[in-house]
C-alpha cells in the first residue's frame, strides 16, 4: 500500500500559536492580458504579491498552491479586470475558510504607452510603472492604483540666476551705447556670449497612488497618467525631431519647478478628479546641481485615508 503524502499544512499544529496578517507569496512571475477602457486587453508582463491572513492561531500555514493556482487561473483563462480583481480576491478567501477572511494582491509591471510627438507626427513608446492593488478586509474591497511618471523639471531659482547674467553680459556688451540696432541684439542674442547661463533642469519622477471611488469599476490608469503630464507640462519625450526638441525648451521655460511646485500642480489637479477617493503624491527631483535629489510628498488629508 503507498505510503500517504505527508500534509503538514493540514496536518500538524503551529508549534507557537498566532495569528498572522498576511501570510503568501511575492515576486510571482505572471503574464497577464490587462483590460483597459476603450481598448483591447494587451498583454503586460507582472510581478505579483498574493496574500491572506492566517486567523487560526492554532493552523500550522496557509495554502500557498490555491494563491497561486487562481492566479494562474485568471492568466491563463481572462484578462485582470476590476472584476476579475475582486473575484481573484474572493477566490483567495473561499479556497482558505477557516483559515483567512482577508486577502490582499499587487501587480506590478510596466504599461508601455504609445506617446505623441510635441509637434511634429512623429509617435514613440514610453512605459510607465503601473501597481495595481486590490485587497479586501473586513469584507471591504478596496483598489488603489500607483503610476511613475517622468518629467523635466527646470530650477526657478537657477532660471532668474541666469537671466542676471545674461543682464549683465547685455550691459558690459553695449555699454555706452546709446542707439543699438535690433538686428546687433538680435545677432548676439543668438550667441553663447549672448545667452551666457543656462538655468539646470533634471529628470524627475512623479510617483502617484490613488484608491478607487467605490462606484468605478475600471482602472483609469491611462487618464490618471494623462492628468499628471497635462499638469506638469513637461513629461519626458519619447520621439523627438528639433521641433519637438525646441518646443519642450519652450515648455521648460514656461513651466520652472521647484519640488514644491510640481507637487502643488499635481494636489490641485488630483482632488478635481472624482474618481479618486484618496491620493498620496511624492515628486522627486534627481537634482543635477546636486549629488542628492529634491523632494516633496503630500496627500489628500482624509481623516482615517493616506498619511504622508
Ligand atoms: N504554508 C506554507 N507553505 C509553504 C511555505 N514554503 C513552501 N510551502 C509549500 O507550499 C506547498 C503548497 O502548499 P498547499 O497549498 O498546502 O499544497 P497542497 O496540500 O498540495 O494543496 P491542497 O491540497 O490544496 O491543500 C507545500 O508543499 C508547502 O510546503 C511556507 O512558508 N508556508
Amino acid at each position: 500500500m503507498p505510503i500517504a503524502m505527508p500534509d503538514v499544512a493540514n496536518q500538524s499544529c503551529a508549534t507557537t500559536e498566532g495569528t498572522l496578517d498576511w501570510v503568501g507569496m511575492s515576486h510571482i512571475e505572471v503574464p497577464l492580458m490587462l483590460a483597459l477602457h476603450g481598448e483591447a486587453p494587451r498583454q503586460v508582463s507582472a510581478k505579483v504579491e498574493a496574500f491572506v491572513n492566517l486567523a487560526d492561531p492554532k493552523a500550522k500555514g496557509i495554502h500557498m498552491s490555491r494563491l497561486y493556482l487562481a492566479l494562474d487561473e485568471l492568466s491563463r483563462e481572462s484578462s485582470l479586470s476590476h472584476a476579475t480583481l475582486c473575484n481573484l480576491l474572493d477566490t483567495f478567501i473561499t479556497t482558505h475558510e477557516d483559515l483567512s477572511d482577508q486577502a490582499f494582491v499587487k501587480f506590478d509591471f510596466d504599461l508601455h504607452l504609445r506617446r505623441k510627438a510635441l509637434i511634429t507626427e512623429k509617435q514613440g513608446w514610453k512605459a510607465y510603472p503601473v501597481t495595481i492593488t486590490g485587497q479586501v478586509v473586513e469584507k471591504q474591497l478596496q483598489v488603489e492604483l500607483k503610476v511613475n511618471v517622468p518629467y523635466s523639471s527646470t530650477c526657478p531659482c537657477s532660471a532668474a540666476l541666469a537671466r542676471q547674467l545674461i543682464q549683465e553680459a547685455f550691459v558690459t556688451r553695449f555699454a555706452g551705447q546709446q542707439q543699438i540696432s535690433s538686428e546687433l541684439v538680435v545677432d548676439w542674442l543668438g550667441t553663447t556670449q549672448g545667452i551666457v547661463a543656462t538655468p539646470h533642469s533634471q529628470r524627475s519622477v512623479a510617483e502617484v497612488k490613488v484608491k478607487l471611488q467605490h462606484n468605478v469599476t475600471e482602472f483609469p490608469i491611462v487618464a490618471l497618467i494623462d492628468a499628471i503630464e497635462d499638469a506638469l507640462k513637461t513629461p519626458v519625450q519619447a520621439a523627438v525631431k528639433r521641433a519637438d526638441e525646441q518646443e519642450f525648451a519652450r515648455l521648460n521655460g514656461q513651466n520652472l519647478m521647484f519640488c514644491e511646485d510640481a507637487a502643488r500642480r499635481l494636489k490641485h489637479t488630483l482632488n478635481g478628479l472624482t474618481e479618486f477617493e484618496d491620493f498620496w503624491l511624492r515628486v522627486n527631483h534627481y537634482e543635477s546641481l546636486h549629488a542628492h535629489d529634491a523632494v516633496a510628498v503630500t496627500v489628500k488629508g482624509l481623516q482615517g485615508g493616506y498619511r504622508a
